[in-house]
């Protein structure tokens, strides 16, 4: 009992600071606590000031809260007794087996982080690499009712759409991204979480997962969260607007009440996003994936900025816009309630959304000389088409001489034609990839091996 024991400096150390650290948490902790809060509410009544469609409570849920809401939805509920009659396990597995997906797909969104660094990061990225154009706003997208649930449609031709989305877009609302597996990866998958993206499996015949997921996209929607969807369900490989996918239009279309508007609830309004560029950053990985007709290929987010990093570094003689210019058009919003008043289907819905992202994909110096020498026909008559079709053009303000000099500039620098301006052997894929935008909004038909041809991210 009162015998000396030995110990080393070290833990004697640990020992004292340990009631000392304790001591602090309970004294500075809570006045720690409360200055990051106060900041942060001043920072969110700050954006909610200037933000069109504001920040919704659902969203600031604390992670935890919003898994143990979607657990214990009673759709949810009913799933994992389905789930349990259905496989055999007991109650507690299958609702543990919920609670993982659960966990897997709620997003834990930081106000902080979103607006104090990724939207500044997202704008910063997008001046290094290119000029960046609006296309066109459809009027009717500027009128939108702002109790509606808005959710963004847009074409997939790269890593860098959401990047450019959520710059634009960062002055009228936070959005929240439905992301595949892909990005699950640690710390990737937290900043993702972070900027209140959704993760979501592709491929998956688990029912409870599904039902799971279903629930999480019809609450949200539901609370009026802003999200953004590529129907396509990944990248471009051929440079077109593929078809939608339905998955998770299905959900929010099940989920949807349009009797319920009247006494308080929310239409969904869905605005098509046309992306266009000059310079695709992942072209080679997409074409090369398309000419071997394999899936497997990916496009990390990561890789993909450290390469377009490491060529601007490379180039980096003080001039920006590395890859010319980017663009996005905004077309005409379809509302929910709208479209099921008139009749309109899931299916329908689906067609007149990709309809109109097609439509409003901006057309741009290099897409249109790529078209024109792939089409083999000069640049002011193909102008002259497109104007006759009604496509957004976003050309050089120097006019048509400008543009296809910029166009052939590009091209050049991409090692698809050389400096006389004749296409490079084996190069012929990646022609066809910038002009198949252009082309397709000239009305002309896929060519078969094209259809449907996007690939997963
Ligand atoms: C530095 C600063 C950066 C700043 C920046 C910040 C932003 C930081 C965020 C990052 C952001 C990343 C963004 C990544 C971009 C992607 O990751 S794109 C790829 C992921 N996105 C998508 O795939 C979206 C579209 N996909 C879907 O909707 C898919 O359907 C799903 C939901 C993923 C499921 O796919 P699937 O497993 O292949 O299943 P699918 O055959 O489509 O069927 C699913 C369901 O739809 C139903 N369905 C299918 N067709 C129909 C039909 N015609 N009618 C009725 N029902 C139908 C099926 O019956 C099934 O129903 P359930 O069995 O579930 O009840």
């Amino acid at each position: 009992m009162f015998q000396t024991v030995e110990i080393p400096v070290w833990l004697v150390v640990v020992l004292f600071a340990l009631p000392g650290v304790a001591a602090l948490d309970r004294v500075i902790g809570p006045g720690v606590r409360w200055f990051f809060r106060r900041r942060l509410e001043r920072l969110l009544a700050k954006v909610n000031a200037r933000l069109e469609r504001k920040i919704e409570p659902f969203k600031l849920m604390r992670r935890q809260d919003m898994v143990v809401r979607l657990l214990y939805d009673p759709a949810v509920l009913e799933a994992v007794a389905e789930h349990a009659a259905a496989t055999g396990v007991p109650g507690e597995v299958a609702l543990e087996e919920a609670r993982v997906y659960a966990r897997e797909i709620v997003p834990g969104f930081s106000a902080l982080f979103y607006f104090g660094f990724a939207t500044r990061a997202a704008r910063a990225l997008s001046a290094v690499f290119f000029r960046v154009r609006v296309g066109v706003v459809s009027e009717a997208a500027r009128v939108i009712d702002p109790r509606a649930t808005v959710i963004f449609v847009m074409n997939h031709r790269s890593n860098m759409d959401y990047v450019l989305v959520t710059w634009l877009v960062s002055g009228r609302a936070a959005i929240s991204y439905a992301v595949g597996e892909w990005a699950r990866v640690w710390p990737l998958s937290r900043l993702i979480r972070a900027m209140g993206a959704y993760f979501i499996r592709r491929g998956s015949h688990n029912a409870l997962y599904r039902r799971v997921l279903a629930r999480y996209v019809q609450m949200a929607t539901a609370e009026g969260t802003t999200q953004a969807v590529f129907p396509e369900g990944g990248l471009s490989l051929t440079g077109r607007v593929g078809a939608a996918r339905m998955g998770l239009l299905s959900y929010i279309w099940a989920g949807f009440d349009p009797a319920a508007i009247v006494k308080g609830g929310r239409d969904v309004v869905f605005v098509p996003v046309g992306l266009a560029y000059d310079r695709v950053l992942e072209d080679a990985l997409l074409v090369r994936a398309a000419r071997q007709g394999g899936r497997r290929f990916r496009a990390p987010i990561l890789r993909v900025l450290w390469e377009a990093l490491r060529i601007a570094l490379k180039r980096a003689g003080g001039h920006r816009y590395l890859f010319g210019t980017a663009a996005a058009g905004f077309g005409a919003p379809l509302s929910l309630s709208a479209h099921q008043a008139a009749g309109g289907d899931l299916e329908g819905l689906g067609v007149r959304l990709m309809a109109e992202v097609e439509r409003v994909v901006p057309v741009l110096a290099a897409p249109l000389v790529a078209a024109s020498i792939a089409m083999a026909v000069p640049v002011p008559e193909l102008v002259a088409r497109l104007e006759a079709v009604g496509a957004v053009l976003r050309l050089p303000p120097g006019g048509l001489a400008q543009a296809e000099a910029e166009g052939r500039a590009a091209l050049c620098s991409r090692g698809i034609l050389d400096a006389g301006g004749t296409l490079q052997p084996e190069m012929g894929d990646l022609l066809a990839f910038y002009a198949a935008p252009v082309r397709q909004r000239l009305g002309e038909a896929a060519a078969s091996s094209d259809i449907s041809a996007t690939q997963r991210t």
